[in-house]
């Protein structure tokens, strides 16, 4: 190896390896059956122009919006030493005056990019104990519990999730709730560079269609549930189930742990085609089950059974049962991802025992019933609630822990899935005693329009209704109103920064706006 990489720029990224072993373009072309026009060495893969360290392969590959080979001469700028791309990125570099860059082709790259960035980051994601977690809700809650607990229980854990990175209990930047293969494989780099053991990463639906977790075998993969969600990118619940389900497969999982308490997740424990274990909290023939439950307003304590009379007790930082079904299925995957073949065979039962009696010392998560408390006599609560399903949980859990009124500030974003909007408004209005309809992200969307069609739905319901399209008035007024007794459920931004309008993301965090509505109240 060469010391000449530990001086290059990927050195102070914290989302890549600090060194990698250099491979040339004849070596990729040779390993993945691609063009090959020049020679280069290449020490990173990235897919944006705008990511591209020195001595990067650019991924210029065709999307919605461009073409990625408009941006290769900004990449090539940057230290990009060479190109992979398509017949029609090729032709299209050549005119841009990059006709001696060197590069790879093939037809649909989007395809190999996932084992490619693999290779080049020396198949990271093969020394490390991996998670992946799929299900329309309650992925974020389930790794970062997972990830919590492991470094509480002194364990070097990794997240990757919507919540951003972190390694090793630092946050590390990444947009997306999963990486592009090549940003994936980067992290799962430095995770190993940092001694990390196991990592718990969200797997979207929209990763999965995409080959975002190309060139990953998953130790683990968890199924949560499916509900009504990005019915905008998958055209049916079917292609949505689908989309899902491909992470049960023997290319992308080794076991897959399923929650059959849902009806999808029945399906899928029938059809996968990898070995499965089953969770839930009602269905009693399940592998791993949660008896003595006992729900608080600030988490929750319960008994856990595993395979092979594995029985422990558990308590969670967070309140509600599906909060129960989440932290169950955290455990059950880490039994699993701590029981491979090199391990002794009761390593991983004390290791999922510390990590549950762990689970309470570790942190909540972020904007999931995150309580803003700044000793005022009600309860006030930021939750990611976003979709039917979510609304209809979190508002479930606080409903009967309520001793006088349930306020919720709502709304949707804009440019998603339009058919929730309602259903969202019908679910508050029926659950809660008082509702105001605000905006959440309306992006390109008129905002007085998403709005318009969330109170559609509330009309049906006994809540008192009313409108404040500006959230950070909407807040001062649930603020404002709030009585001892009450509590107040801010809904659908979660940990949330910025609030996304017309192209412009304004700063903006619902849990900073409640501390200063309650600091003049
Ligand atoms: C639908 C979708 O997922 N689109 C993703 C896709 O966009 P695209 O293929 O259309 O790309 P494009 O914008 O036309 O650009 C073409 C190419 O030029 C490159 N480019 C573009 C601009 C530039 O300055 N430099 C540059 O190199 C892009 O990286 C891309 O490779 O590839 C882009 C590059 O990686 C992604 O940023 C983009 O995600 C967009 C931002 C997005 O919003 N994705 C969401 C829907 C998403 O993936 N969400 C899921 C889960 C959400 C959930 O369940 O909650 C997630 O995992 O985050
Ligand atoms: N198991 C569950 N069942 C139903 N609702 C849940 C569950 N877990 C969490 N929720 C609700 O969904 C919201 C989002 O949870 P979380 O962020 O963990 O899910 P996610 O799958 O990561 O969502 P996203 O895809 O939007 O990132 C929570 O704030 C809560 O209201
Ligand atoms: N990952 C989700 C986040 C939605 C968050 C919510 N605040 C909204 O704007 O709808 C999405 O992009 O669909
Ligand atoms: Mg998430």
């Amino acid at each position: 190896m060469s010391s000449a990489y530990d001086e290059t720029a990927a050195s102070k990224s914290p989302t890549r390896p600090r060194k990698t072993e250099p491979v040339t373009l004849a070596e990729l072309a040779g390993e993945f059956g691609m063009d090959v026009r020049g020679d280069a060495r290449v020490t990173g893969v990235t897919l944006s122009s705008q990511r591209v360290l020195p001595g990067d392969l650019y991924a210029a590959l065709p999307g919605s919006r461009a073409h990625g080979a408009s941006y290769a001469p900004g990449a090539v700028e940057a230290g990009a030493v060479a190109v992979l791309t398509d017949a029609a990125g090729a032709a299209q570099l050549a005119a841009e005056g990059l006709e001696n860059t060197p590069l790879l082709i093939i037809e649909q790259p989007r395809k190999v990019l996932g084992a490619l960035s693999a290779r080049v980051y020396g198949n990271p994601s093969d020394r490390l104990r991996l998670i992946g977690v799929t299900g329309t809700q309650g992925k974020t809650t389930t790794t970062r519990l997972a990830e919590s607990a492991l470094l509480e229980a002194g364990h070097r854990a990794g997240v990757i999730g919507t919540v951003g990175t972190r390694i090793g209990g630092h946050d590390v930047k990444t947009t997306l709730t999963t990486p592009e293969a090549p940003d994936l494989h980067g992290l799962f780099g430095r995770m190993v560079e940092e001694e990390t053991e196991a990592c718990a990463m969200e797997v979207s639906s929209h990763a999965l269609v995409m080959g975002r977790v190309d060139g990953v075998v998953f130790d683990v993969a968890v199924f949560l549930n499916l509900g009504r969600d990005h019915l905008d990118f998958h055209e049916t619940v079917e292609d949505y189930f689908a989309a899902k389900a491909d992470l049960f497969t023997p290319q992308r999982a080794r076991l897959g742990i399923v929650n059959i308490d849902d009806e999808h997740g029945r399906r899928l424990a029938a059809e996968a085609t990898i070995p499965i274990m089953s969770y839930a909290l009602h269905d009693e023939g399940a592998d791993w089950r949660a008896t003595d439950v006992e729900l608080r307003p600030d988490g929750s304590t319960f008994t856990v059974h595993g395979p092979g009379g594995l029985e422990f007790s558990a308590a969670s930082p967070l309140a509600g049962d599906y909060n129960v079904s989440n932290t169950l299925a955290a455990l059950a995957s880490i039994h699993v991802a701590y029981s491979s073949a090199a391990d002794a065979p009761e390593a991983a039962d004390e290791v999922v025992r510390s990590v549950a009696t762990a689970l309470a010392r570790g942190s909540g998560v972020p904007g999931r019933l995150e309580r803003v408390d700044e000793g005022q006599p009600f309860t006030v609560v930021v939750d990611y609630a976003h979709k039917p399903d979510a609304v209809e949980a979190a508002l479930g859990t606080l409903r009967p822990l309520t001793e006088s009124r349930l306020i919720v500030v709502i709304g949707a974003g804009g440019d998603r899935d339009t058919g929730k909007r309602p259903i969202m408004g019908e679910i508050s209005a029926r659950l809660a005693d008082h509702v105001i309809v605000t905006d959440d992200n309306p992006r390109t969307e008129d905002a007085a329009s998403i709005r318009r069609q969330v109170l559609d739905g509330t009309t049906g319901g006994t809540a008192s209704v009313e409108e404040i399209g500006d959230r950070r008035a909407a807040i001062e007024r649930a603020i404002s109103i709030a009585e001892p007794g009450d509590i107040v459920v801010v809904a659908g931004k979660g940990h949330e920064t910025g609030q996304e309008i017309n192209g412009v993301t304004h700063p903006f965090d619902d849990r900073e706006v409640v501390r200063a509505a309650l600091a003049s109240h």
